[in-house]
This record gives structure tokens, C-alpha cells and sequence, in this order.
């Protein structure tokens, strides 16, 4: 089966997918903003500035228009950064009615909105009106985009309230080394796409500063009893949180140099200012955006997130990361586990 894809999204992440998307034998098409970099695609099959050493299958085809990416489009995959997806998606909709297409729209984006606080699927739903989509699905799962361009063997979850759809999007992007489970937790599962980021940023900021294995363990376990704390309080299931766009993804994120959340944390906790380590990255900081969002969604809700507070501190109030730290070992002693709330 051949489908029609359009990846909105020219990044490193957006290129990997439809590279893969291309190999699996789809026709794709790689919507970029950048006129160099699609021209970089299309004429020298490479994106440099996001994958230097990466050879682009030449039968993928990237375009600045979306009248070219959108015509009889069947699947619609967002991999832009989540503060541009209710901006992009609103863009797409008057060509979408006038190419007469009602695809099934995908996201493989990981944050939340900032000042709505919504999840992507809930901003999808929102710009985009049922009659001009056919479902919604998440991809999420641990997978960097320089790991999947080895062809290393990566597992994701494809989450909908629509099984078939799952399963259809499933199908589409599983091979020899990408394999796809479905998941109908669409709350859990973007829960911890995107507060994983955040936890990342600890992690990494906990390296830069010379911490061990023990205190980048104890980070990472106790970010994940927080981050199920707050999904579980947003309506996700708490098993959902051990799974690949749980646990999965924090593994990756919280331990890998591609990690650009982990390793803009490590450059803080060298000493690097923020506006600094944002300017040097040239590639999307989740992470920073999302913890303010669930800064504020922790506190709307009566949820206790101790270390996404930290980290808040950190980035949003210009606070000592050590002091921060200090403040979370002095905090009064608790149960690991609230029996009562399981
Ligand atoms: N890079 C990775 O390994 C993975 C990334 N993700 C997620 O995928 C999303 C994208 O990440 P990356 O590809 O890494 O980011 P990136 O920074 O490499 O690329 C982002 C792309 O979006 C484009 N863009 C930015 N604003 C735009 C706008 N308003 N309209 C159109 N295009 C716009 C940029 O020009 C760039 O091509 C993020 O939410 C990230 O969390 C998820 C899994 C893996
Ligand atoms: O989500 C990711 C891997 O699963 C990518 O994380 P970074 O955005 O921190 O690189």
C-alpha cells in the first residue's frame, strides 16, 4: 500500500521521518520555511545544518508550497517545533478545502502550547475543523533522529482514540528496524512526551555540573513519579507512564549527547547563560517552553512538581542551580509512593 505524505517540517526529526517514509515506498513530500535548505534537500540530497553527515534518499522531494505538499494528500505528519503548530496548522486548512482532502493528521511534535497549556492533539483538534481531518494520531517514543538516520532499531508508540487509525499509521511507518505499538492514551502519552523534555534539561544540567550516576538515577525517577503525577491529574493511565513515550523516552533524552534538551541542561550547568545556549543550538529547545507550561499547570491543578519547579526556577528566575538543588535534598522527608493515590 502506497500512501501520499506530506511532512510538515523540514528539520532533523521531520527529515528523518520522511526519509524513513520514502524507504517504506510512500510518496512524500518535505514542507520546509527555508528556501535554502529545501533547495539544500531537493538539488544535493543532504540537510547539513541539522544532519551533516546524513545522505537523503534522492526520491525524497521537499517544496516550500503547501499547494505541492497538500494535493491529494492521505496523511498529514506535524514535526515542528509546538509553539508553531496551531500557527501552521490554521495555514493549512484553506488548502486543504481547496485541494478537497481530508487526511489523517499525525504529530510527532513533543511540548505543550505555552499560555493555553494544551497538549498538541488538543491544539490540532482545535485549528483544524473535523470535517477537513480524518482522526488524529501522536507518535512518540524514544528515538533521535541521528540514531534512526543509522538505522538503529527504534520503538514508538502511535497513540489515538481511533484504534483503526493507529493502526493504520502503524502500519505505515513500521520496517526492519522501526517497530510501532498502539496506544489508546493519548493524554499519557503526550504527558510524557512532553514533560520528559524538562526532566532532560535536569539531567543534563546535573552532568555539567559533575554529578554521577546515583543523582542522574534519582532525577530521572523521581521527574517520572512527577510527570505521573501531573498526567494522571490531566486524566492519562498511570501505566501508560512506563511505557515507550514514558520511561522509554526519558532513557533517551535524560542520558544522550543528540538530546538537544540534554545537552542545552549541560551547557547551563557549565555556567552558559540561557539566551546563549538557545542562540548556539540552532534546533528547537522544547524543554524550555514546556516547563513554564507545566510550571503553571502544576500549580492551576494543586500538583506537586517539585524538580519541574527547580528547573522552572533555573530558567524563568534566574536561580542558582545549586541552591536549587539544596532546596529539593532539604525539603521535609515523604513517602516514595502514595498508596492512597494509585
Ligand atoms: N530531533 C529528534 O530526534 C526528535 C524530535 N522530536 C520532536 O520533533 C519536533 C521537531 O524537532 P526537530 O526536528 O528536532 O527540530 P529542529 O529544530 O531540528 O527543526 C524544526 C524545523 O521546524 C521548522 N520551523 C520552525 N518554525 C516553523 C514555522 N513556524 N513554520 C514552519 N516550519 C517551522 C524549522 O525551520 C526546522 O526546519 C520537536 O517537537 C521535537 O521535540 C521528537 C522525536 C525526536
Ligand atoms: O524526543 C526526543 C527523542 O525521543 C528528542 O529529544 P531532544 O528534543 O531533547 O533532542
Amino acid at each position: 500500500m502506497t500512501v501520499k505524505i506530506a511532512v510538515l517540517g523540514a528539520g532533523s526529526w521531520g527529515t528523518i521521518l520522511a526519509n524513513l517514509l520514502v524507504e517504506n515506498g510512500h510518496q512524500v513530500e518535505l514542507w520546509g520555511n527555508d528556501p535554502k535548505k529545501v533547495a539544500e534537500i531537493n538539488e544535493q540530497h543532504t540537510n547539513t545544518h541539522y544532519l551533516p553527515d546524513f545522505k537523503i534518499d534522492p526520491q525524497l522531494h521537499a517544496t516550500i508550497d503547501l499547494n505541492v505538499a497538500l494535493d491529494q494528500v492521505d496523511v498529514v505528519l506535524f514535526v515542528i517545533p509546538t509553539q508553531a503548530i496551531r500557527a501552521v496548522a490554521e495555514q493549512i486548512v484553506p488548502v486543504m478545502i481547496a485541494k478537497k482532502v481530508k487526511p489523517v493528521i499525525v504529530t510527532a511534535s513533543k511540548g505543550l502550547e505555552q499560555g493555553t497549556h494544551k497538549r498538541i492533539s488538543e491544539v490540532l483538534t482545535e485549528a483544524i475543523p473535523e470535517t477537513n481531518r480524518n482522526g488524529i494520531v501522536v507518535l512518540s517514543g524514544p528515538s533521535h533522529a541521528e540514531d534512526v538516520a543509522q538505522k538503529d532499531i527504534t520503538t514508538l508508540t502511535a497513540a489515538s482514540s481511533d484504534l483503526i487509525q493507529a493502526q493504520w499509521i502503524q502500519e505505515i511507518f513500521m520496517n526492519d528496524y522501526f517497530r510501532l505499538y498502539t496506544n489508546p492514551d493519548v493524554v499519557g502519552v503526550e504527558m510524557g512526551a512532553a514533560l520528559k523534555n524538562v526532566i532532560a534539561l535536569g539531567a543534563g544540567a546535573l552532568n555539567g555540573l559533575g554529578y554521577g550516576d546515583n543523582t542522574k538515577a534519582a532525577l530521572m525517577t523521581r521527574g517520572l513519579a512527577e510527570i505521573s503525577r501531573l498526567g494522571v491529574a490531566m486524566g492519562a493511565n498511570p501505566l501508560t507512564f512506563i511505557g515507550l513515550s514514558g520511561v522509554g523516552d526519558l532513557i533517551v533524552t535524560g542520558t544522550s549527547v543528540h538530546s538537544r534538551n540534554w545537552r542545552a541542561g549541560n551547557a547551563l550547568g557549565k555556567g552558559q547563560k540561557l539566551a546563549d545556549v538557545l542562540a548556539n543550538m540552532g534546533m528547537v529547545v522544547e524543554g524550555v517552553a514546556t516547563c513554564k507550561a507545566a510550571y503553571e499547570l502544576a500549580q492551576q491543578r494543586s500538583v506537586d512538581m517539585p524538580i519541574t519547579r527547580a528547573i522552572y526556577n533555573v530558567l524563568y528566575e534566574d536561580c542558582d542551580i545549586k541552591t536549587e538543588i539544596a532546596y529539593l535534598m532539604r525539603r521535609s522527608g515523604k513517602p516514595e509512593i502514595d498508596f492512597d493515590e494509585v
